[in-house]
């Protein structure tokens, strides 16, 4: 499972968790303008936005998983599996392969907005990369400072979705886990009232008892639920290191411990990383399981006029600064 969170301070953050039992060896990974797109459609992109993000980088292509373009568009992709339905080509329209999907947004659109547009003639078609790596069933989060969409490709084409929440988990689909929040409204972060019954003399024995209810659970849903309410309660902080720190503490909320999830081939699922995006600085932070140390990734201070990909491989061993 994974969940994806927005975050709001003084700058617009972006980020996920990649929550599974395996890795495919990915790597920060920033493609510059000149990095040439053949697209499957026979389109070249010879020129585009610059982008960074986490990918697997195969046969020189960028498969990213989640990334940031330089005018501040993000996006990020999660396992919707049974769901995910992609179709076969279509005349008149944009045919996009999934994994193409990201490199084709963040390549060509400035804002949500312009991704709204782009999307009114985009569908995405059952083409996989290589006879090695299937489709892989997703959908996504697109963010800018403005607004949030969920995109979900469904039998008759791509679903668009308003966010008003800023979170993205699993199954099922986005409007399940919309009208679900309702369930939850009267979490609050405060103290709680006695409202059970004026004849009673109840009172609360410990803070946080106004958030019980709040669903602890791994499930898609509960995630979501509960990366919505500790996003929607956490500060805003004004300072980066502080901004940063509330980010993953949001994504900790929702984080898998080694052991806690099976899966069904009987394998444990973990989070493998978790991203943070700070959306006008560049810059990409992440920390991996083994590795709690934050690293950070400069979009601009590559050549960003350059045509080859440049990859950081992740640091993925504890990090542990010795004070004595
Ligand atoms: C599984 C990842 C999403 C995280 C998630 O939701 N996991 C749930 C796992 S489970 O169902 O609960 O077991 C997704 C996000 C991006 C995906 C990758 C990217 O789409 C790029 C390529 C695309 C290729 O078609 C398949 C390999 C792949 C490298 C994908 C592997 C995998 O599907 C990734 C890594």
């Amino acid at each position: 499972m994974c969940t994806a969170v927005t975050y709001e301070g003084v700058d617009f953050y972006f980020g996920r968790n990649l929550d599974l039992d395996v890795s495919f060896n990915e790597q920060v990974t920033i493609t510059p303008r000149q990095f040439e797109f053949r697209f499957r459609n026979g389109e070249v992109i010879k020129s585009h936005w610059a982008m960074i993000g986490m990918a697997a980088v195969i046969d020189d292509y960028p498969l990213y998983y989640d990334a940031m373009n330089e005018k501040g568009l993000c996006m990020a992709g999660l396992n919707f599996p049974g769901n995910a339905c992609y179709l076969s080509r279509k005349e008149g329209m944009k045919n996009i392969t999934p994994f193409e999907f990201i490199p084709f947004i963040l390549g060509s659109c400035s804002s949500v907005e312009e991704a709204v547009d782009v999307l009114k003639s985009t569908i995405l078609i059952n083409e996989t990369f290589n006879d090695f790596l299937p489709l892989a069933p997703l959908h996504w989060i697109i963010s800018d400072q403005k607004h949030s969409i969920v995109v979900e490709p469904m039998p008759l084409g791509l679903k668009v979705f308003d966010n008003p929440v800023g979170v993205l988990t699993n199954n099922p689909t986005f409007d399940y886990h919309l009208t679900n929040l309702n369930n939850f409204l009267n979490l609050t972060s405060s103290p709680p009232i006695n409202r059970f019954s004026g004849k009673m003399n109840l009172s609360a024995s410990s803070i946080g008892m106004g958030s019980i209810g709040l669903p602890g659970d791994l499930s898609s849903p509960s995630r979501f639920v509960r990366a919505a309410f500790t996003k929607a309660n956490a500060t805003e902080e004004t300072d980066e290191g502080l901004e940063v720190a509330q980010f993953f503490h949001i994504l900790d909320s929702v984080a898998f411990t080694k052991g806690c999830a099976i899966n069904e081939a009987g394998k444990e699922e973990l989070t493998i990383y978790s991203a943070c995006m700070n959306t006008q600085k560049g810059i990409y932070y992440y920390k991996t399981y083994a590795n709690n140390q934050l690293n950070a990734v400069y979009l601009k201070r590559a050549n960003l006029d350059g045509s080859i990909l440049k990859t950081y491989e992740l640091i993925t061993s504890q990090q542990i600064r010795e004070i004595n």
